[in-house]
């Protein structure tokens, strides 16, 4: 192990997300002892080109195969070369990229090669974070919950608050960090919300071969249908006790109930739907945020942030107001928690994945030296 992560205090690590709305890799540098973040570096972003988008779109949902084999090669690659772009780093956390998540019966699938990038960078990679959770009965996901803690200690936060993460997938954590520790009973509570971006970007794609609903500008222009607003909400997801997680496609079924109406309308419903989950969701909190600081791309979505705020007892902000970075928050969370596999520390409990004691989740491969050299 390098030197550095080996002692006490604060490291650089460099994390590295690709997320479920298969946009690209995200690339952040946290430094942290794995406890205490004492500052943010260098960010990156990789778009995954068409060609490499299409390929991860064929190998979803797949758990092997010829179609698995090349999401991963691809993966890879693509990180290869954002993190190349990189100094002085001494731990990379390297998420990968999800085909696949059922952690109550097939398990957790996330593809690309730490080991291999390991060997590459000539720098210690975790990765695989979340086998061993899942393993240990919890949901292995959301993962991001112990970061959200040390982010609402970094920035002072003196009342309990909520992030909400809008990727591809939603997801909330409830965050009291009048409790010094994660792991500590009450201190988190997380689940994924429903689907978030995922759906609205599929119907772009299907209906006008657009990758998103830039700016929200389709659904301001359309109409919300209450009745398959209420037929969604009538899946019993949303009254599950959380923790709980989803892959990206479980509820693929819902643009069939916006499949009658026109692009406008259809979208404006899938957005409502996806913050009326967001409503059901906060209903679970152990109390009323102060405030709910939304991280993500829906942030970006003037409608969606909009309807949030109609429908939450609380202000609504992106993670920008409190002068984080909503693009590269989930790569800066597997930065941190990077260090804390490293370091023994757990970064799953009982409240955040509903595992059945703390886990410290993570494959760590160190860079093989050249037996000649
Ligand atoms: N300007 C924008 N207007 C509307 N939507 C946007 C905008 N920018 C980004 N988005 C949405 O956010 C998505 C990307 O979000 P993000 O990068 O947070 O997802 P992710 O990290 O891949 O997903 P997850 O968190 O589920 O793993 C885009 O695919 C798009 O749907
Ligand atoms: C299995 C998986 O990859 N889940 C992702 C996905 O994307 C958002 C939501 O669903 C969340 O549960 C998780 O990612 C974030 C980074 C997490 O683990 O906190």
């Amino acid at each position: 192990m390098n030197k550095a992560i080996s002692r006490a205090g604060p490291v650089r690590a460099l994390g590295a997300m690709s997320g479920t709305s298969l946009d690209g890799v995200d690339a952040a540098v946290v430094e942290t002892d794995g406890d205490v973040i004492t500052g943010f570096g260098k960010t990156a972003y990789r778009p995954y080109p068409e060609a490499e988008r299409a390929i991860l779109r064929a190998a979803l949902g797949r758990w092997q195969g010829p179609a698995v084999a090349e999401a991963s090669r691809v993966v890879t690659e693509a990180h290869a070369q954002v993190l190349a772009g990189f100094e002085g780093v001494d731990l990379v956390g390297f998420h990968g990229q999800t085909l696949a998540h059922d952690p109550r019966n097939r398990g957790t699938l996330q593809v690309g090669d730490g080991s291999a990038l390991a060997q590459g960078l000539g720098v210690p990679v975790v990765w695989d974070f979340r086998s061993d959770d899942v393993a240990m009965g919890g949901e292995g996901a959301p993962l991001a919950p112990f970061f959200h803690h040390a982010c609402a200690r970094w920035i002072g936060a003196d009342a309990p608050l909520a992030f909400l993460n809008l990727g591809g997938v939603g997801n909330l954590t409830y965050v009291d960090s009048s409790f010094d520790r994660p792991e500590a009973e009450g201190a988190l509570l997380a689940f994924d919300t429903g689907p978030a971006n995922a759906p609205i970007n599929d119907l772009m794609l299907e209906r006008l071969g657009l990758p998103m609903d830039e700016g929200g500008a389709l659904a301001l222009r359309g109409k919300v249908e209450t009745g398959a607003l209420e037929l969604f909400l009538d899946e019993p997801y949303f009254t599950r006790i959380p923790p709980k997680s989803l892959d990206r496609n479980d509820f693929a079924e819902m643009i069939g109930l916006v499949s009658e109406l026109g692009d406008a309308d259809a979208v404006a419903t899938l957005t409502a739907m996806i913050a009326a989950a967001v409503a059901q969701g906060m209903a679970h909190c152990p109390s009323q945020p102060d405030r709910v600081l939304v991280t993500g791309g829906g942030r970006m979505n003037p409608v969606l942030m909009e309807m949030l705020r109609v429908s939450l007892d609380c202000p609504v902000e992106p993670v920008e107001s409190v002068g984080l970075d909503g693009d590269m928050l989930e790569a800066q969370a597997f930065a941190y928690l990077a260090v804390r596999v490293a370091r023994g520390l757990p970064t799953s409990c009982p409240g955040t994945t509903g595992v059945r004691a703390l886990v410290g989740g993570g494959t760590v491969s160190v860079p093989q030296m050249d037996a000649a050299g």
